[in-house]
């Protein structure tokens, strides 16, 4: 355990984080342990599950940054509202022509990309998220979130830490990278405050906590079944 890790072993991306996390530890395990992410750090993983997962991102992507813009919505002030519109801005501007770049490195065409028919998988996954957002408040939605930002942090930390193969350097790097990491910090905060403006400093005790928890969880099961997605190129 490092310093910067929290008791459940890993980084300590704040109080919620640490919590939700902490209730779902089989299912967390699932996903930042999954035979892709496996796959992903000693290399084994067949370059036509990789590039079947690149282009369903590519998707997803689209999804996430409506998801963000509809916490827009939901902002309670302006430091939720700044926090949110970064992020957008971030992954419409960068992150996605990133994901283009990365495609066509890997023989993907725009034109192929933009064809993509979204998996099941999917659509189940953001759609849940975006359902998150439309029928509950700021913090529904960010429990729902939270499993894709940190836990790619989480896997990028690790895999980066135990000498990665060089075949996926690249991916893990984006995501062992500072500035990432300094992402998930960033969001582990706003996700803290955001719980203490709305629940108080026993966030635990209040009715509402079990809910939070058990969105978390879900979102962090449609992570898993992401993975297994990718591993099954048609
Ligand atoms: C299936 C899937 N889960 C998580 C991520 C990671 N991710 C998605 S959006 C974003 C930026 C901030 O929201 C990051 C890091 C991914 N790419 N694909």
């Amino acid at each position: 355990m490092t310093a910067n890790a929290d008791q459940n072993g890993g980084p300590a991306y704040g109080r919620a984080f640490a919590d939700w996390r902490g209730a779902c530890t089989d299912d967390w395990r699932a996903y930042t342990r999954h035979g892709f992410v496996q796959g992903l750090g000693d290399g084994s993983l067949p370059r036509a599950a990789f590039i079947h997962y690149l282009r369903q991102d590519y998707v997803f992507l689209h999804h996430f940054a409506r998801a963000w813009a509809l916490g827009i919505v939901k902002s309670a002030d302006i430091h939720e509202m700044q926090a949110c519109t970064a992020t957008v801005n971030a992954l419409v501007q960068d992150e996605i022509r990133l994901h283009v770049e990365v495609c066509a490195k890997a023989g993907i065409g725009l034109d192929e990309l933009e064809a993509t028919a979204e998996a099941p998988a999917n659509m189940a996954y953001t759609r849940y998220v975006l359902e998150s957002g439309y029928s509950g408040d700021f913090l529904d939605l960010m429990a729902a979130l939270a499993p894709c930002v940190l836990g790619y942090g989480e896997i990028g930390a690790r895999l980066a830490a135990g000498d990665p193969a060089p075949d996926y350097a690249e991916w893990i790097g984006t995501y062992a990278s500072a500035e990432y990491q300094g992402l998930c910090h960033d969001v582990g905060a706003l996700i803290d405050r955001a719980v203490k403006i709305r629940l108080g400093d026993e966030p635990a005790a209040t009715p509402r906590w079990q809910a939070l928890q058990h969105r978390f969880k879900t979102a962090t099961r449609l992570e898993v079944a992401f993975w297994d997605m990718g591993l099954r190129p048609e």
